[in-house]
This record gives C-alpha cells, structure tokens and sequence, in this order.
C-alpha cells in the first residue's frame, strides 16, 4: 500500500502553493513489518526486505505498521514526556544538556538549530534569527562509563526514568530488526550489522513543540524544526496526529507532508547509513512546520505538538566505509561512529 503524498507543498516563505503533478510521484511507503518478523521462509523474509530497501533508496523514509511496539507502550511514553515537560522551567533548567559528546539532558527552545549548514557563522546567524521553536529531553544508554543520563528527581517525575529506559530498550530492539532487514535487502549476511550496533550508542529524544502563533512560525525561515537530515542509522520517529512533519521529494526539491497514519512508526535513514551505503540509500531532508490542516480558516495559533524520535547509531568505535555490493568506488573516507556524530551535534546546539 502507498500513501499518496499530498498536493500541498510550501515554499521556503512557506506559503502554500498547488502541486499536484510535481508532487504526485513521492510516495513514503506503509511497510508491514509483522511479515518480516513473522517470515516462514527465507523467500518471504527477503521480499520484505526488499521492499524496506527499495524505499529507503527512493525517498528515504517509510511508514511501518506491525512494529511489534504495543500502543499502550507508546501512549505512555508520550504521557511521561508531556509530565517532564510540564515541570517548572528552572527544575528543568538544572538538567540541562551540557556537552555534545554526551548528548543527554534538557534542551531549552532556541539552543539548536539543525541546518545542513556546516559553517559555525552561518548556523550561528540562523539560530539568532530563527531558532528551532521546540525544546527537548535527551537521553542516552544509562550504563555509560563517562557520561551520565539527566535524570529528574523521581519525586518530580514519577515513572519518566524506568518509562524511558524500558523505551529506549524496546527501540533498540526494533531498530536491530530493521538493520537487519537492510542487511538481507543489501544482499549481506541477514546478521551482518549486528556486532556493530550492539552498544546501544543511540540517542532517545522528547520532543515538545509549545503552541506559537501561526503568523510567527510561519515567518522568513522560522520553524519547528528547519530542514535538515538525520545524523545516524536510522531515525524512528513516533508522531502526533497533530502534523507538521514535511519530507523533501528528492526529485523535486519540495517539501511534501508525511500525514501522521495511526499505529506507525516513521523510519528513515539518517546520514550515517547513506554514507556507509556509499549513497545507495537517501538520507533525506525534512522539517516540522505548522500542519497543513486548519482547524478552521480563522485559527491564529498552532497547537502544541509533541513526538518522540530515537536516533540510532552504530556503535562508537564502528568505522564507517563503503558496505560491500554498493558500488565499486567508495565516494566517502572511513570515519568512526563517535568522530562523526560528535562533529555533527557540535555544530547544531549552542
Ligand atoms: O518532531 C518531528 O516530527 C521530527 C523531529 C525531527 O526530525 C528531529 O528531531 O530530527
Ligand atoms: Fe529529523
């Protein structure tokens, strides 16, 4: 099944704008993975896997139903971040995200601004004239032997420590399945990444989106999130009805929404995975903008928003070069997992 992406794009002032026929091509495709996981043969296993493969090198992102991920596992997690970010902003604020090396803790609105900018000017002048509207909590494998998780108080919090380290595994575990379903659609060894990505380098991520104005979010360059691509393997992204996520068809350069469908999990393929596929698979370009939905014509503020996005990634010490069977010429030098990403979010928060 394929989701008809909608006709309505925007432009970078984000009016809306008509384009059926360009957009009508761009499909992000609904993936049931239960056959994947549920496979009685290696045949029915592989025509999964090629479909997921298939995808990723066309518009880098899928929509996953049967994830295996209960709803009421997810709706909790939403429960608990909403409380966290209810608390008051200073109990917050002692839990801040200090250090891109360790990536953990609480990031209040207009410290980052993705951007695939890679110049410190130009990315600091961005983020003083549009920061992202968003804050978030960051949380990373609580075992680290350098750097520890933010936690808050329990006290303050009741159940968000033990909800997002249950959550954190249950993504780790689906996110194995999906690489390993790449592997098979690569023609590699069905268990080929595992030993790379088994030390849960990843980064779990709370997203809150306060209300703002329609008129502001919807000024010269400003946004939820501006359009960049993702850092890691994979990104699994769990979304709200309310929308706002755009993807950008790769072959015509606009934005188009990824309607939120119920019971998926949005997948893509972050700038590691295409890198280490020497560019067979497309890490693709996206941003959150006020939904395309109104709930009426006169409305002047867009309603909060919250998602959850867990980022993953190989292990640290993984050295990242062309994978075999994606062509004969590697396009990028080899590079560990931790000088990468590292490098990356050095550049994005202040
Ligand atoms: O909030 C969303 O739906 C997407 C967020 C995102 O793309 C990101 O944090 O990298
Ligand atoms: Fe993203």
């Amino acid at each position: 099944m394929f989701i008809r992406a909608s006709v309505y794009v925007r432009s970078f002032g984000l009016q809306r704008r008509s384009f059926a026929n360009a957009a009508a091509n761009f499909r992000i495709p609904v993936i049931d993975f239960s056959k994947f996981r549920t496979a009685q043969s290696d045949v029915e296993k592989k025509e999964t896997a090629d479909e997921i493969v298939s995808a990723f090198k066309n518009s880098g992102f899928i929509y996953v139903s049967n994830h295996g991920i209960p709803e009421d596992t997810v709706s909790n997690v939403f429960r608990k971040s909403a409380e966290f970010f209810k608390m008051p902003t200073d109990v917050k604020a002692q839990l801040a995200w200090e250090d891109p090396r360790s990536n953990r803790g609480y990031v209040q609105i207009g410290r980052e601004r993705v951007t695939q900018s890679a110049d410190a000017d130009e990315i600091l002048a961005l983020r003083e004239k549009a920061p992202d509207f968003k804050e978030s909590m960051e949380i990373g494998r609580d075992w680290d032997s350098v750097w520890e998780n933010q936690w808050p108080e329990e006290s303050d919090a009741p159940g968000f420590k033990k909800t997002m380290l249950n959550f954190f595994q249950t993504c780790h575990e689906l996110h194995v399945e999906m690489m390993r379903s790449i592997a098979l659609g690569l023609d590699l060894s069905e268990n080929f990444f595992d030993r790379k990505i088994d030390q849960q380098c990843h980064n779990l991520r709370l997203l809150s989106y306060p209300p703002i104005k329609r008129a502001l979010l919807d000024g010269d360059g400003q946004a939820r999130a501006g359009s960049h691509s993702d850092y890691g393997t994979l990104t699994l992204l769990f979304q709200p009805q309310v929308g706002g996520l755009e993807v950008m068809d790769p072959q015509t350069g606009m934005f188009v929404p990824a309607t939120p469908i119920p019971s998926t999990i949005v997948i893509n393929v972050g700038d590691l995975l295409a890198r280490w596929s020497n560019d067979v698979l497309r890490s693709t370009l996206h941003r959150v903008v006020s939904p395309a939905k109104m709930i009426s014509s006169a409305e002047t503020i867009t309603p909060a928003r919250q998602s959850i996005a867990f980022f993953s990634n190989p292990n640290f010490d993984t050295v990242i070069e062309c994978l075999p069977n994606c062509g004969n010429e590697a396009r990028y030098p080899p590079i560990d997992t931790k000088t990468y990403i590292v490098g990356r979010l050095t550049a994005t928060y202040m």
